[in-house]
């Protein structure tokens, strides 16, 4: 990892108490680093969501963080700057952190837009419950910036979700993610119900925002192929456990766990010609 950590997670287990208890997520230990792409691989129902949810603290009952902490690192020099332990944050306290220090953008997070209020009125939304004090005529210009800053364009402002595309929908989403400059984004299958060009789009425009934004990025699918082209590291999870975590040359060329080898050789892709533009490396 490189740049100071952003995110540590340490021994985190999470349960959930159905019968019989289901320990969807073990003792998990991972650093996110300050700027860094951090792939989240493995297949369906090894505890990715669970874990991004933990971190988020938007578990719900019969899911318990039954050990572990989460600690969010300060950003040095800054006024509030010291570590945070998530899990110890009343409701209340994790309110206020989340979207402005930790934002998600969940799987099919696009159909989850107010399909009876504007664009602009629902990222207006996010600045008037955390940023109270902004003025309306700022406000609405922040939000055009942000729509531009996406690549939706802030003559969006007026438009209702059901007259954009799906990709525009989930771009707007990321806006609100981005809105309050959180340090960290976690995407869980952010980009899987779209076509495989507009994917490549939002990806790009994720790069290209983290470039010049700065912030880091947890990115979870079970789609390897596509985290060895966009991470820095990648961290592989299996039953609930972390099986394995290295640079995305390291899993690529030189797997040590034998799950991570066979999650490699079930993509063909990988040695076509998206294997190629792999093994010339660098995250996008
Ligand atoms: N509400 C719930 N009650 C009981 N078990 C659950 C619940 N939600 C998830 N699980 C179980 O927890 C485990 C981890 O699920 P999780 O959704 O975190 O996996 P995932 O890797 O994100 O899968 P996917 O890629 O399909 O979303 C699975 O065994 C799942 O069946």
């Amino acid at each position: 990892m490189n740049g100071d950590p952003v995110l540590s997670v340490s021994g985190l287990s999470v349960t959930y108490d159905v019968d019989p208890p289901v320990r969807a997520v073990r003792d998990v230990s991972l650093t996110v680093g300050q700027g860094e792409v951090l792939g989240l691989a493995g297949e369906s129902g090894c505890g990715k969501s669970t874990l991004a949810y933990a971190v988020q603290r938007l578990l719900k009952p019969p899911a318990q963080i039954t050990a572990g902490q989460v600690v969010l690192h300060g950003t040095p020099g800054a006024a509030g700057g010291d570590d945070v332990d998530l899990t110890t944050l009343s409701p209340a306290e994790m309110d206020r952190l989340r979207w402005d220090q930790v934002a998600m953008v969940f799987q099919g997070a696009m159909n989850s837009l107010n399909p009876v209020l504007t664009i602009g009125a629902q990222l207006a939304d996010v600045f008037a419950r955390h940023r109270p004090g902004m003025r309306r005529a700022e406000r609405t210009e922040t939000c055009g910036a942000l729509l531009d800053m996406v690549g939706v364009g802030a003559d969006r402002l007026r438009s209702y979700p059901h007259e954009l595309s799906g990709g525009m929908r989930q771009r707007v989403m990321i806006a609100m993610a981005l809105a309050l400059r959180p340090r960290l984004l976690i995407m869980d299958e952010p980009t899987t119900a779209l076509d495989v060009l507009v994917q490549r789009e939002i990806l790009q425009e994720i790069s290209r925002l983290r470039e010049e934004l700065g912030f880091s990025v947890v990115f979870i699918t079970h789609d390897l192929p596509l985290l060895l082209e966009i991470s820095h590291r990648i961290a592989v999870m299996k039953g609930g456990q972390v099986v394995e975590v290295g640079t995305a040359s390291q899993i690529y060329h030189d797997a040590q766990h034998e799950y991570t080898k066979r999650l490699l050789g079930s993509f063909p892709s990988l040695t076509g010609e998206r294997g190629d533009f792999v093994r010339k490396g660098a995250a996008v």
